[in-house]
């Protein structure tokens, strides 16, 4: 096992340098993860951005391009970098991986195993909710895919408190030298009722295990299998919403319909203020807010168990 080092904290209260990877953000929708160079430029709708004005600027900065045009730049913590990251699998997303993290008990300190890495989007938060003196040992059988995400954790600065291993766990199980030191278990496989006689010895007494499974014939094996040495075995789907929340104009007195369900709506013909260049003006502008139509619906069950303790 390899030690940690304390002294190794995942911190952006500093200034970006020339190597470091920035979230360039116009608009939550809109984020690229952007690797800092001294001669290049960053191209987009505003103009151009020279990452030499970048440098020696503390993140979360404004910059502005050759037309005056202006973007944030941000640091690549868990929660942006799970928008950003190059999908090599199916990732899961910020509800899912914060209701995991939470319900894991993670803490500074915490060892946890993970199978498989995918995209490693889960991973990186994993890696911060244990450092600086905690560790995530997380393992896929895709070489490739295990090459990415060690190159990712580099990257986005959470390698000190991952260890990325090359195998098979439906078939070979977690390796023999975790046996009864792990905190939790996060399993995300196609079959991962095959992990869990060895994830049962992995996990410390009152250990926790979570299984993430996108179809509910999964869950009931794995539940099956979890019955045998697990207690207080839960599932959970996590449906989020969200709401788009925009600053409108009332023109005159027409009607314009209904709205939908949840939103605010004024019965006064609207002008949307946003984007449009005008000044606004508190007295005749309203909020509208309605629920976003592209928000994400079910992403997958999430199973929690706990180690029955012998004693
Ligand atoms: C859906 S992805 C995991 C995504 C990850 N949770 C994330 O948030 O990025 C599932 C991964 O499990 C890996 N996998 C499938 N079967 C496996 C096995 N038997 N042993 C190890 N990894 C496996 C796949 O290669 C794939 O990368």
């Amino acid at each position: 096992m390899l030690p940690t080092d304390p002294t190794k904290k995942i911190s952006f209260t500093r200034c970006i340098k020339e190597g470091d990877l920035v979230i360039v953000y116009e608009r939550h929708d809109c984020m690229k993860a952007v690797k800092v160079c001294q001669n290049s430029a960053f191209q987009n709708r505003f103009g151009a951005f020279k990452h030499s004005d970048w440098i020696g600027k503390p993140f979360g900065s404004m910059v502005f391009s050759n037309k005056g045009g202006f973007v944030y730049l941000l640091a690549p913590t868990p929660e942006l970098w799970t928008l950003v990251l190059s999908h090599r699998t199916q990732i899961l997303y910020i509800a899912d991986i914060s209701f995991v993290i939470m319900y894991l008990e993670l803490v500074p300190g915490c060892l946890v195993l993970e199978s498989g890495t995918g995209s490693g989007s889960l991973t990186t938060s994993l890696a911060r909710a244990v450092a600086p003196t905690g560790h995530v040992y997380t393992f896929d059988f895709h070489e490739q895919r295990a090459a990415s995400a060690r190159e990712d954790f580099e990257r986005t600065g959470v390698s000190s408190f991952v260890t990325v291993g090359v195998r098979d766990i439906q078939g070979q199980g977690f390796p023999d030298e975790f046996s009864g030191l792990a905190d939790s278990i996060f399993l995300d496989l196609p079959q991962p009722w095959l992990a869990i006689p060895s994830a049962k010895k992995m996990l410390k007494q009152d250990g926790i295990l979570c299984s993430f499974s996108p179809c509910i014939e999964q869950v009931q094996r794995s539940c099956e299998s979890l019955r045998l040495n697990f207690t207080d075995i839960r599932t959970f789907e996590i449906l989020l919403r969200t709401y788009e929340i925009r600053q409108w104009r009332a023109d005159c007195t027409q009607g314009t319909g209904g709205g939908s369900a949840g939103s605010i709506r004024h019965k006064r013909k609207q002008h949307l203020i946003e984007g449009s260049g005008e000044q606004e003006n508190p007295n005749n502008s309203t909020v509208m807010a309605r629920p976003n139509g592209e928000a994400r619906g079910h992403t997958g069950y999430l199973t929690f168990a706990r180690l029955k303790c012998l004693s």
